[in-house]
This record gives structure tokens, sequence and C-alpha cells, in this order.
């Protein structure tokens, strides 16, 4: 995986539990929790980066299909991330130059990035170009285990929770609303599988980081859940300058 802008200097400078170059938000939790929806309203609010974790291993998994690869060859797998070249244009992510921001979410793309997720070889190859990401002014991650694997010491460790009923409904509708295709019973079953695949995983499971503060956002909406990480972010000192304080009539009477 080639990291765009960063020196072998500064690469070898990142190893496991190092100081943070920026503050760094980590947002982890289950497929269709929020994650990547909440992310993108932090880092705007913030002014912000941005790290979509979970596109590095879709772009593999897309690639992997693409070339007839076995995504069950752990070698082959960590050898091809280690080649690969992702970039993020905006809310486009390049994948050796190609456009495949729509490619690399289809109903299959989930359950294929999961499935070369598994492999400590890939997991290895793709550390420094994530951790590469804590940038100035800071960094909302978003994935599987950045608080606990990539981004121990984050300033912030959030895990976003839903029903599975609610997240594979959240799915359905995201699909449909892309005009891509979507079957709602299908859909459950392979966000169930995928699931148990992120959480069972000896490397790096989807697990609650230490330290992370838990929100079930089942009954919540996306500005529900934007002020409820926003006020957590107010809580911890290294943040409170980073976070705009609350506004309107509400806060106006607090
Ligand atoms: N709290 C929420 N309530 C309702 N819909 C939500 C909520 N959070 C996210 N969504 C919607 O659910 C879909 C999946 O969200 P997404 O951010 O892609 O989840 P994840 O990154 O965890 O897989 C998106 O269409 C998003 O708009
Ligand atoms: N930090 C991460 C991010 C994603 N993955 C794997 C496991 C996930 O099932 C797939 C796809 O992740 P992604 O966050 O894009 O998926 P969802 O949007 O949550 O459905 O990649 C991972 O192992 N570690």
């Amino acid at each position: 995986m080639s990291v765009p802008g960063q020196s072998g200097d500064q690469r070898g400078k990142q190893g496991a539990g190092q100081t943070l170059g920026a503050p760094v938000i980590a947002i982890d939790g289950p497929s269709g929790s929020g994650k990547g929806t909440i992310a993108e309203c932090l880092a705007r609010r913030l002014g912000w980066h941005v790290l979509d974790s979970g596109a590095l291993y879709r772009c593999l998994g897309l690639a992997a299909h693409r070339r007839a690869l076995d995504l069950d060859d752990g070698a082959a797998m960590g050898r091809l991330a280690a080649e690969l070249a992702i970039r993020f244009d905006g809310d486009r992510v390049l994948l050796n130059d190609e456009d495949v921001s729509d490619a690399i979410r289809t109903a299959e793309a989930g359950p294929r990035a999961s499935r070369v997720a598994v492999h400590a070889p890939v997991r290895g190859a793709l550390l420094s170009w994530q951790r590469a990401a804590a940038r100035r002014p800071g960094l909302i991650a978003d994935g599987r285990d950045m608080g606990s694997t990539v981004f121990p010491d984050a300033t912030l460790k959030i895990y976003l929770d839903a029903s599975p009923e609610e997240r594979a409904r959240r799915r359905y509708k995201q699909l449909k609303e892309k005009g891509m295709d979507a079957n709602l019973p299908a859909l459950t079953r392979e966000l169930r599988e995928r699931d148990a695949l992120d959480r069972n995983r000896e490397q790096s499971p989807l697990t609650i980081a230490d330290g992370a503060v838990v929100i079930d956002t089942t009954a919540l909406s996306i500005d529900d859940v934007v002020a409820a990480v926003l006020a957590e972010a107010r809580s911890v000192p290294a943040l409170a300058a980073a976070v705009p304080p609350k506004t309107g009539l509400v806060a106006a009477l607090h």
C-alpha cells in the first residue's frame, strides 16, 4: 500500500502505542450502525480529516475479486494489499487511479471486504497507511479496530451500535436510494454473517475498545448521535477547545 505524502522517515516513527500526530476520534461498530455518516458530519463540524478504513478493505476485496485471486489466501492478499495505491479525493475513492466509489459499495463488496480483512498480512500492510492519516487539525477514524489497534491512544473512542434489524433496514434503504440492487432478507442474513466474521476473527476483531463510550443508535436520529458524540468530546479536556460550543436556545438556557 503506498502512502501518498508520507516519507520513509515518518513511516519509521509509527510504532504501536505511538504518540498521535493530531487528536483522533475513533468510531467503531458493526455494519450500518452509522459510523461513516457520523464521521462525515463530525468532520464537517470540526473541519477535521476522515479515515474510512473500511474502504481500504473494500478496495482490496474488489481488486482480489477482479483478478480472480483466492480471497482466503492470506499471503496473496497481503502481497496485494502492499501493492495497491488507494487515495481518497473528497468523497471519491481511487484505486490505482480508477474511481471505485460505487464499485466498493455494492451488496457483494461488504462480505468480500470482511473476508480479506481476517488476514494478519493484510492488516499489517494497512497499519502505517492508516496511522499516517492522523494529521492536524484532527482525524475522525471510522472502522472496526480504530480504538483497539490502529489508534489505541485515541483522544476519544466511540462505539456505535444498533439492532441488527435496524441496521439491515438502513443498509437496504441506502442501497435502494442509490438505485442499487438490494433484497432485505438477503441483506439481513449477510449482515449477521459479517457481524460474526468481524467479531470472531483472531486479528483485531470488532470489539468495544478499552475506554470507549457506547452509543446505541437504534432509536436515535443522525442529529441526535452527532450531538451525543460532540457532548462526549466537550467533556474531554484535550478536545474541548476544538469542539464548537452548543448554540441556539437550548445552549442559551443552560
Ligand atoms: N441514527 C441513524 N438513524 C437513521 N439512519 C441512520 C442513522 N445513522 C446512519 N443512518 C443511515 O444508515 C445508513 C448506513 O449508515 P452508515 O453511516 O453507512 O453506517 P456504517 O458506516 O456504520 O456502515 C445510511 O444511509 C445512513 O444515512
Ligand atoms: N477497520 C476496519 C474496517 C473494516 N473492516 C472490514 C470488516 C468489514 O465487514 C468490512 C467493510 O467495512 P465497512 O466499514 O466499509 O463496512 P460497513 O460500512 O460498516 O458495512 O471491512 C475491518 O476489518 N477493519
